[in-house]
């Protein structure tokens, strides 16, 4: 069953976070004058996502990614490293143009659910203790990145089998918090 490798962070088993963590350095992958993110909380929530956009370890089917607010993300060193990998994109990934590694991804756009929060791959920091991811994103856009579909039932037993349940967009429990934000932007919740 583990032929298929989701995120080297989980392909040995899940490990859970340590409560009360209160952050870590994220550092990308250059031999010399690193680019380093200080992130200042735990996350808010952690995930795997299998979508195209969200940075993947060479060999693994989906990236690790979580958020924390904006205001707990410096850069710290070599800022002038970072580039926006896609301006048109709601999340503003900022990558190093040397080693591509994503940085972080801060969310800028004007009453947008995820304005103020940032997305991170926890796994670029020397300390353990981020929050565990809980699900799997965006499960069926591997495909998109070249994934054959015949591998999908295996990929989601997989993910079921390490508490990380499969879904093709988010979790419930975002995709509520999103609907119920765009219900109250229409007038349509109070
Ligand atoms: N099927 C698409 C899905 C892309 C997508 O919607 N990704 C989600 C999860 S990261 C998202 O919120 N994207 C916003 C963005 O990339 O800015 C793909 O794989 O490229
Ligand atoms: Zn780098
Ligand atoms: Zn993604």
């Amino acid at each position: 069953m583990a032929s298929v490798s989701i995120h080297p962070s989980v392909d040995g088993g899940v490990k859970p976070g340590k409560t009360g963590f209160a952050g870590g350095t994220l550092t990308c992958h250059c031999k010399s004058n690193p680019v380093e993110v200080q992130i200042g909380s735990d996350c808010l929530h952690n995930h795997v996502c299998g979508c195209t956009k969200c940075s993947k370890p060479a060999g693994a089917a989906f990236s690790m990614v979580s958020v924390v607010t904006s205001d707990n993300v410096k850069v710290t060193k070599n800022a002038d490293k970072l580039a926006v990998v896609d301006g048109n994109a709601l999340i503003q990934r900022h990558a190093c143009k040397e080693c591509g590694v994503h940085m972080h991804g801060p969310v800028t756009r004007a009453n947008h659910p995820f304005t103020g929060l940032s997305f991170i791959h926890t796994e670029l920091s020397g300390t353990e203790g981020f929050a565990a991811p809980t699900f799997a994103a965006f499960v069926s856009s591997v495909i998109e990145g070249g994934t054959d579909p015949s591998k999908m039932d295996g990929i989601r037993a997989r993910l079921n089998e390490l508490g990380l349940p499969p879904y093709d967009t988010l979790s419930p429990g975002l995709m509520d918090y999103i609907a119920t934000f765009t219900a109250k932007a229409n007038g349509v919740l109070k």
